[in-house]
């Protein structure tokens, strides 16, 4: 015997909704159709004579090209990504680039809608790669995410399969680009992209750990009651379970805080520092099981790097680059983590050399080898 199920009857209230949709849909048409009449059907550039040159005008002596950064991956971090890097007027255009086509237009739409308000930039997005071509910048969100107490590097073999959809055409159409890695875990994934990509090591740049080391500030300076910019202060190692945090290098506004607290005789207990170093490890865990994903710090962070790239800042941010023997990381791996890097217009242009404790050392060698561990069973 089989069930129909019985469509239940039209209310008062779906007739409203549903002469509403079709309001809005045939809204949405004759504002479209009066554009054309206006303008012809959707085209690129100016309308022909909405404005007039003046008289005798020289041709621009502008040399300067645009600037392109194209997002991969729409979801929470792409689109914090794309946002903080729209409201601080880093590019002349944005790319964005995910495997959902209405998700995707549905972000650039409501991004565009947004013009009056923000420096102009013009705003793509495709499924396609043919939209990120002559990128300046391609920064890789696309990925699983950890679910609440799930580890980052849990996520490695399903964002390595996407990895391989994912870089090649973007170094395709952007063979000049600097490549940055934000999906986790970055450090690996570094790895792979740079891999994949077929770029040389100073074009590839991980998050990497960037981001802990703003978390870090914040707890710093939240304990001194000063602003966090006031407080330099650096995790490097991975991002990730195993970073390692630089206590011997603090300093807060040009002041070395552990020798100050020393001369101050003020005592100090070495658990109090690792409860505040655990406390940074554990923020994204904190988030995740909040609010689901992080995203704003993390879009934050990765606008900051793309200024200090493309304004060519020479500023020197922890983020996950080629370690092979810097830091005493042996010479055979080929392990992406965080240490302290220059960056500029070419990439990575260094990594500086800080001065390390003992334990600091042996701790961010036991962070090389446990990346250097996953890495191993990835074949690539
Ligand atoms: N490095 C860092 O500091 C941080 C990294 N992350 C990582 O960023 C990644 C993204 O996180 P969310 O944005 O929260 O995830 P989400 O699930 O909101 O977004 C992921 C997006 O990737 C897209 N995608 C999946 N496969 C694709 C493909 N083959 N091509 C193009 N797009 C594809 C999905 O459609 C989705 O829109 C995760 O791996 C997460 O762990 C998150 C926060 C901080
Ligand atoms: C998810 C992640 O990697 C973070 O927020 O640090």
């Amino acid at each position: 015997m089989l069930y129909k199920v019985k469509s239940p009857p039209t209310t008062r209230l779906q007739k409203i909704q549903k002469s509403a949709v079709e309001t809005h849909r045939s809204a949405n048409q004759h504002a479209k159709e009066c554009f054309n009449s206006l303008t012809g059907p959707r085209r690129v550039g100016p309308v022909p004579g909405f404005f007039k040159p003046i008289q005798n005008a020289a041709p621009s002596s502008s040399t300067s090209r645009n600037t392109k950064i194209s997002v991969v991956g729409a979801g929470n971090v792409g689109m914090a990504i794309a946002q903080t890097i729209l409201t601080q007027d880093l590019v002349d255009e944005l790319a964005l680039v995910d495997a959902k086509p209405d998700k995707l237009r549905g972000e650039m739409l409501d991004l565009q809608h947004a013009a009056a308000f923000l420096p102009r930039t013009k705003i793509l997005a495709s499924v396609d790669y043919s939209a990120t071509v002559g990128s300046d910048l391609c920064i890789v969100t696309a990925g699983a995410r950890q679910i609440a107490g799930e580890s980052r590097l849990n996520l490695l073999q399903r964002n390595v399969a996407l990895f391989r959809d994912i870089i090649p055409p973007l170094v395709k159409y952007s063979p000049d680009c600097i490549l940055m890695i934000v999906s986790n875990p970055v450090d690996v994934l570094t790895y792979v992209a740079w891999k994949l990509s077929g770029l040389p090591p100073n074009r590839v740049v991980g998050s990497g750990t960037n981001l802990d080391s703003s978390r870090f500030r914040f707890l710093i300076a939240d304990h001194l009651d000063v602003n966090a910019q006031e407080v330099q202060a650096c995790i490097i190692g991975e991002h990730g379970d195993s970073s390692v945090a630089l206590w011997s290098s603090i300093s807060v506004g040009g002041v070395p805080i552990l020798s100050f607290l020393e001369k101050q005789q003020i005592a100090y207990e070495k658990e109090t520092l690792e409860k505040i170093h655990k406390a940074v490890v554990d923020s994204a865990y904190e988030v995740i099981s909040l609010k689901g994903y992080t995203s704003w710090a993390i879009g934050y962070s990765a606008a900051n790097l793309a200024r200090s790239i493309l304004r060519d800042q020479r500023k020197i941010h922890p983020v996950s680059v080629l370690a092979k023997g810097l830091y005493g990381i042996q010479g055979g791996d080929d392990v992406f983590l965080s240490l302290p890097a220059v960056l500029g217009r070419a990439g990575v242009l260094g990594v500086t050399d800080v001065h390390l404790t003992d334990e600091e050392a042996r701790r961010l060698r036991e962070s090389a080898r446990t990346i250097s561990e996953v890495q191993s069973q990835l074949g690539i």
